[in-house]
């Protein structure tokens, strides 16, 4: 397969357990042709090793090696799943000469198959355009089974990256680039961005946003003691939908929790209020698929970033498949 890179099993490294498993003991590494359907419920990460989008965003390039610090800091995690979960590896999708385009595509077929073996994607990124790759998996993979079925995208980030696309794609335009298509479509585009900060986009972008009917939480408001009136929005955006689409763009937290990123945010949202709305989001039962993005460890402190990703994914899965 193009742009694909099987999983690497040295990245999967930790602590031996005595009796209770640890992840890197518990995951499964098996190239993404190979999973199979599962008797059993099953979760597959999925890298998406590309930078590209974030050069042509004029970022700070790194987060092509995102995708194996957080395999790296879950694998060190213990494991909580039940046995009847099975996790898998499944490798990453890579970018070779600039060709972002050709990435987000070879992501889109894989996110669509890993959907068609029943398994539920995680996918690790990589520069924000993971998003516009992503949401098309899922789309096709809704569309081959011809029942008309919505998907919400729910986005935890500082920026709305509904950036135009005139000059090219970018990690600052998947959304747009979305929104497009589901005009031409005639579709509704259902997009929630909860952390949205106001320093970070300029007026004309919260203008696309209301011209788009994006509905948004700023990141002053993205705070726990609001939590009762976030879960109303968020509840009332998920009722309007079949699926939701998560992705979250390491970026919005506060640079306290998540330096290692290409466009820090130190008065960003904090790990407890994301968590709260994560619960809040896995327990409409309408979660399809989920993604992190810019994780950037050139710039981490500690790990602190890449731990951070790792502990968010151990409390979706924990509260996926509560044992
Ligand atoms: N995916 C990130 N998008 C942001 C980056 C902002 C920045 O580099 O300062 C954006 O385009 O708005
Ligand atoms: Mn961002
Ligand atoms: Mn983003």
């Amino acid at each position: 397969m193009k742009h694909y890179l099987a999983p690497d099993t040295t990245i999967w490294k930790g602590r031996i357990s005595n009796k209770s498993l640890y992840l890197h003991e518990k995951v499964k590494c098996v190239s993404l042709s190979d999973i199979p359907e599962p008797p059993k419920k099953s979760i597959t990460l999925l890298g998406y090793a590309c930078d590209e989008g974030v050069k042509r965003n004029q970022g700070r390039v790194g987060a092509v090696k995102g995708p194996e610090t957080i395999k790296n800091s879950l694998g060190k995690m213990p494991n909580h799943l039940p046995s009847t979960v099975q996790l898998y590896d499944g490798g990453s999708i890579t970018c070779s000469k600039g060709d972002m385009e050709a990435s987000q595509e070879a992501l889109s077929a894989a996110v669509a198959s890993l959907l068609q073996k029943k398994q539920f994607p995680i996918v690790l990124g990589g520069g924000h355009d993971v998003a516009y790759g992503h949401y098309h998996g899922i789309k096709n993979y809704l569309d081959s089974k011809k029942e008309g079925q919505t998907i919400g995208i729910i986005n935890f980030d500082a920026h709305f990256d509904l950036r135009q696309n005139t000059h090219n794609n970018n990690s600052g335009t998947p959304f747009y680039q979305i929104a497009m298509e589901c005009e031409k479509e005639n579709t509704d585009f259902k997009y929630l961005c909860l952390g949205i900060r106001k320093d970070a986009n300029d007026r004309s972008l919260f203008q696309t946003a209301k011209e788009l009917d994006v509905t948004y939480v700023l990141s002053d408001t993205f705070q726990i003691q609001f939590l009762d009136e976030i879960n109303t929005w968020i509840h009332a955006f998920i009722k309007t939908v079949d699926h939701v689409y998560l992705t979250i763009d390491l970026d919005g937290f506060s640079s306290a929790y998540a330096p290692g990123v290409s466009a820090p945010s130190p008065m960003g949202f904090t790990p407890h209020i994301a968590l709260e709305c994560l619960k809040t989001i896995i327990g409409s039962g309408k979660l399809i698929s989920m993604d992190i993005a810019e994780m950037n460890p050139k710039y981490d402190v500690d790990g602190q970033t890449a731990k951070l990703a790792a502990s968010l994914l151990h409390h979706v899965v924990d509260t996926l498949y509560k044992a």
